[in-house]
């Protein structure tokens, strides 16, 4: 068997899922936490520095409450979380302790990560609890989202977590061995993927949709892996319920499947764009555009724009289409919707003839646009 690339050990994030912390939904499973915890102990007593993602707030809310079934009305699921985190960082805080470490909790919203000044707040806050030796322990702000505006998945949480802080691994523990070729739950004679590229976009034709507690499943896991890519952050999938999963991994074991980037890294700005989940409006590109964009890196002019839609204002993400409505890339664009569809299809030199000004000669400078 050939051997895996390896993983760096500086600053890893570990995502752990609804259904491996409470046992199905039976309430947290403590025992395993503890084991989770003595480990990440151990990895960060030898030097590397973790952040942990840790989903279970709704599951352990419902089991607090004594709910038989998960809800379905958002305001129930938002009181439950709010239930459930509180038995969710009791249990981190007091399992960490007892290995004299200290833990933080730390609640995001997209909301925080969309907006570059929060997003630079986070990432700083971040960096400083892990120069601190603290393990910051993550999770989505279920009570105050919608369905509309949340992630949904912490996958993609502990994704934007790991770009955030430039972590070498994003490891997602969960309920499988790893990434399979199928879905093992439908296809007894799935295999296991060891090792893929984490840019390979056959992955996703491969995964499936997750379990009754678990959101996702390997769909986010996969998607997860290319956002993680994006900041030179391989993706480990392995099981949480093999007993010293963490510690193998940290002394070079090969369990589960890895993801690697193959891409070089984007700059931090970039990595922000591409985590945006919503965009503000989109431009619709005409062929040649979409080759400049995808083959030279150019930066957007109006010339190549065929339409434009939503209603935006100048410094939002906005959406680059393809003429069949595929994503290509996105990025901040330099004028407001309004003014956008006014120069259009326009050489850059009529901008001012056209507005009776000029703000930029581009849509969207490539400085500020990424490829997706
Ligand atoms: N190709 C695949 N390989 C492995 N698991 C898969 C695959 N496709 C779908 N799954 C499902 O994804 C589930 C794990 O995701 P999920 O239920 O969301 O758990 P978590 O709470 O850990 O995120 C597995 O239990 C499995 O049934
Ligand atoms: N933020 C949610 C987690 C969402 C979720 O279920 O995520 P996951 O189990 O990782 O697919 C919670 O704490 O309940």
């Amino acid at each position: 068997m050939n051997a895996r690339t390896p993983i760096g050990n500086r600053r890893w994030v570990i995502k752990i899922g609804s259904a491996l912390l409470t046992r199905d939904g039976r309430g947290l499973d403590h025992e395993a936490m503890a084991g989770w915890v003595e480990q990440i102990a151990a990895a960060r007593a030898a030097g590397t520095e973790i952040v942990l993602v840790s989903s279970g707030a709704v599951a352990e809310g419902i089991n607090r409450l004594g709910w038989g079934e998960r809800p379905r009305a958002i305001h129930e699921l938002q009181a439950a979380a709010a239930v459930g985190q509180m038995g969710l960082v009791q249990a981190w805080e007091s399992a960490f302790i007892a290995h004299g470490r200290h833990t933080a909790q730390v609640l995001l919203t997209h909301d925080d990560l969309s907006d570059r000044k929060r997003y630079l707040n986070a990432r700083s806050a971040l960096r400083t609890l892990l120069a601190m030796g603290v393990v910051p322990v993550v999770n989505e702000n279920d009570t105050v989202v919608t369905d509309e505006i949340r992630f949904g998945d912490n996958d993609t949480l502990g994704a934007l977590v790991a770009n955030l802080v430039e972590a070498d691994l994003l490891l997602i523990l969960t309920d499988q061995e790893g990434m399979y070729d199928r879905d093992p739950r439908h296809d007894p004679e799935a295999q296991l993927i060891r090792e893929a590229s984490a840019e390979d976009t056959a992955l996703e034709a491969m995964a499936g949709g997750g379990g009754a507690l678990g959101r996702g499943g390997m769909r986010t896991k996969v998607r997860a892996a290319r956002l993680a890519a994006r900041s030179g952050t391989a993706t480990l999938i392995a099981s949480g319920r093999e007993p010293s999963i963490i510690a193998d991994t940290v002394a070079g074991g090969d369990h589960g499947t890895l993801l690697v980037p193959r891409q070089p890294p984007q700059t931090a700005r970039k990595q922000w764009l591409a985590g945006h989940l919503q965009v503000a409006g989109h431009f619709v590109l005409d062929a040649g555009a979409v080759r400049a964009l995808r083959e030279q890196g150019t930066s957007l002019l109006p010339v190549g724009v065929v339409e434009v839609w939503g209603t935006f204002d100048r410094g939002e993400v906005v959406a680059c289409l393809d003429q069949e409505g595929r994503e290509i890339a996105r990025g901040l664009a330099n004028y407001g919707a309004d003014e956008a569809r006014r120069i259009r299809g326009h050489a850059s030199d009529a901008i001012e003839g056209t507005l009776g000004y000029i703000d930029d000669p581009e849509l969207i400078h490539r400085d500020n646009l990424v490829l997706v």
